[in-house]
């Protein structure tokens, strides 16, 4: 038991899915897992270990944003011993070549969030995927013919800005989506030597405004869940 998740030693695989809404971890759990038990209900955060293709694997929700996120993933880590941590989140995207529903694999995120600078006075931490997640995921989203973009990230502190012109600005650089947790959470697989990658669907388009509906978010995503799957048993 930690002080935000309610299991036991050994309730927890080392490998596990982090979705930032918990009704996307209950969903995930239920359809895709054999045997689902649900080991996590603190503040309605859900966590469930079942197996996926006969091998034990774990999801977990996060809530939004670095700060919840990184509850999670460092008592996952530092209580349960948890080695393998891929997150499936959405993102909105920054660019034309990316479309509502196309996949994103995280190489790198860029932040400006206090939860990674604030270990630094000179440097700027450059917050990347483990190598090996990131070309496992790529080879096998590729294979299934979903339709896959790898690089980087912007991980935000804030959902509503007043000002988007850096948010283009970094556009222009390549950054092909916004979200609110990769970047922390790279940041504590270099610290505590463990394998972090997030995988994100583009929910939303901050150029066109296409978007989908919060129950579409929290339900068929299947794509990015199978590459997550796949790529936590690879
Ligand atoms: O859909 P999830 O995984 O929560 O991810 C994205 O959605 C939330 C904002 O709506 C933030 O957590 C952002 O990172
Ligand atoms: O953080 C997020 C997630 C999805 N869409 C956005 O625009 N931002």
């Amino acid at each position: 038991m930690s002080v935000h998740i309610e299991a036991k030693p050994g309730d927890i695989a080392d490998k596990i899915l982090l979705p930032g809404d918990p009704l996307r971890a209950k969903y995930i759990a239920e359809t895709f897992f054999e045997d689902p038990v649900c080991y996590n209900q603190v503040r309605g955060m859900l966590g469930y270990t079942g197996t996926y293709n006969g091998k034990r694997i774990s999801v977990q929700g996060t809530g939004m944003g670095m700060p919840s996120a990184t509850i999670y993933a460092q008592e996952l880590i530092e209580s349960y011993g948890v080695k393998r941590l891929i997150r499936v989140g959405t993102c909105g995207a920054l660019s034309k070549d990316v479309h509502v529903r196309d996949l994103i694999l995280a190489q790198g995120a860029v932040t400006s969030s206090a939860m990674v600078q604030k270990h630094f006075h000179d440097f700027h931490f450059a917050p990347i995927a483990d190598f090996h997640l990131l070309k496992s995921a790529y080879e096998i989203a590729e294979k299934q013919g979903f339709t896959t973009h790898v690089g980087n990230i912007l991980s935000e502190d804030t959902f509503y800005k007043d000002d988007m012109t850096e948010t283009f600005q970094l556009a222009k650089l390549g950054i092909k989506g916004v979200e609110m947790e990769a970047a922390a959470l790279y940041y504590l697989g270099a610290k505590f030597g463990i394998q972090t990658l997030a995988i994100c669907t583009v929910s939303d388009h901050m150029i066109t405004g296409e978007e989908t509906t919060a129950l579409e978010r929290q339900t068929t995503f299947d794509e990015m869940i199978k590459v997550g799957l796949d790529t936590a048993l690879s």
